[in-house]
């Protein structure tokens, strides 16, 4: 056992430092390195320095770059290349759609060819990890490490980055009580803790479920303006107190509330996407133009949790087959899909309907 933080615990330092403007160092096997910079918390003073130690790029979605008319060379990316001449301002536009249809970005963007992407790949999957915009600047180094000791950053191997967007992280329980609710007075509020130093999930168990039946279930997506300010532009609140009314007719069922905000895109992105709505986008254009995908939940989440509370099967609350297949392939049979269509209203029949059409949500 090291005192020294490892690789998961070091990208959890370093999303915390990108949302506060602090770069971050990473590092390959051979050497080279790169330093890293959000585009949205980005200040002068630290890009007058970035540019001090090399050349920058702008890292930024194929989604983002799709919108720009920038070449995503990298297929899933674009490294756009900085003029001298232009600053902070013009890399948060490149960031930031708020704007796009005021004033258009002025082109042709030049991105990069040469050279190896991992970086900046890294570099936009911390960003989102974050639940930043997805958009940072990349400078590569020679002496990265160096960099990283003498100014105090934090430094990982970049490897780190990719093999942890294809695991989940494990869940582990960290306390339970009795929770009498309106929908149901049986109620136990159990909450998890991820060991990547993410964000905490609920599970609300109503009655007592038999572990060796399957378990009226719904995996809920955080979401703080349907499920507590009541917005009218989505389902989630009626959603929310649907399911729980349903289990607690039942006597028996499980929530999982599970802090996945804006289909995983964190709050003030959510709110980004619904600036762009305002402009006549819809959801997953909003998206789109922000440089997310449509839908940046990891589901594995649920399964986990369901195991780790002794299910293997359930019946989900729930009309997005994507959610059935995903709790499927981690192992919990969905013995029946349970369709939970509630709170259509005038402000979110195009919402719904956009996901019906283009998430293939089952109306
Ligand atoms: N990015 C984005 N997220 C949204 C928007 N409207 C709602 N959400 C989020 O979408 C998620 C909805 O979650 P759920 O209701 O669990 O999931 P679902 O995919 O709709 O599936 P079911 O409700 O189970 O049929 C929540 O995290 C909301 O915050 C939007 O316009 N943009
Ligand atoms: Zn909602």
């Amino acid at each position: 056992m090291t005192l020294a933080p490892d690789s998961r615990e070091l990208m959890a330092r370093a999303r915390a430092d990108l949302r506060m403007g602090v770069g971050v160092v990473l590092l390959q096997p051979d050497g080279l390195g790169a330093l890293v910079l959000s585009a949205e918390t980005l200040n002068a003073e630290r890009l007058a320095a970035a540019r001090k130690l090399g050349t920058p790029v702008v890292a930024l979605t194929a989604r983002r770059a799709e919108t720009l008319k920038a070449r995503a060379y990298d297929g899933d990316l674009a490294r756009v290349e900085l003029p001298g001449s232009l600053g902070l301002d013009w890399i948060q536009a490149l960031a930031d759609p708020a704007d796009d249809l005021a004033m258009p970005m002025k082109g042709p963007l030049k991105s990069r060819r040469e050279g190896d992407a991992a970086f900046a790949r890294a570099a936009l999957c911390l960003c989102k990890e974050a639940q930043l915009l997805p958009a940072a600047v990349v400078v590569e180094l020679d002496h990265a490490a160096v960099l990283a000791a003498n100014a105090g950053l934090t430094a990982l191997p970049v490897a780190a980055v990719s093999q942890a967007a294809l695991e989940s992280s494990p869940q582990h329980p960290v306390v339970h009580a009795r929770l009498p609710m309106a929908a149901a007075e049986a109620g136990r509020l159990h909450i998890f803790r991820p060991e990547d130093g993410g964000e905490e999930h609920y599970a609300i168990e109503i009655g007592k479920p038999d572990r060796d039946k399957p378990v009226l279930a719904r995996l809920h997506s955080a979401c703080f303006t349907g499920d507590v300010l009541g917005s009218l532009k989505c389902d989630c609140g009626p959603q929310l107190r649907g399911a729980l009314a349903q289990m607690g007719a039942e006597g028996a069922g499980l929530l999982l509330y599970l802090n996945q905000e804006g289909r995983g895109i964190g709050l003030a992105n959510k709110m980004r996407a619904y600036s762009l709505q305002d402009q006549g986008f819809d959801t997953v254009q909003a998206n789109h133009r922000l440089g997310f995908e449509d839908d940046e939940r990891d589901f594995r989440i649920g399964a986990a949790l369901l195991k780790r509370l002794g299910f293997k099967q359930a019946r989900l609350l729930t009309n997005n087959p994507r959610k059935v297949a995903m709790l499927e392939n981690c192992g919990i049979e969905v013995v029946e899909r349970v369709p939970l269509q509630v709170g259509r209203g005038a402000h979110n029949a195009a919402y719904l309907d956009t996901k019906a059409a283009k998430s293939g949500h089952l109306l």
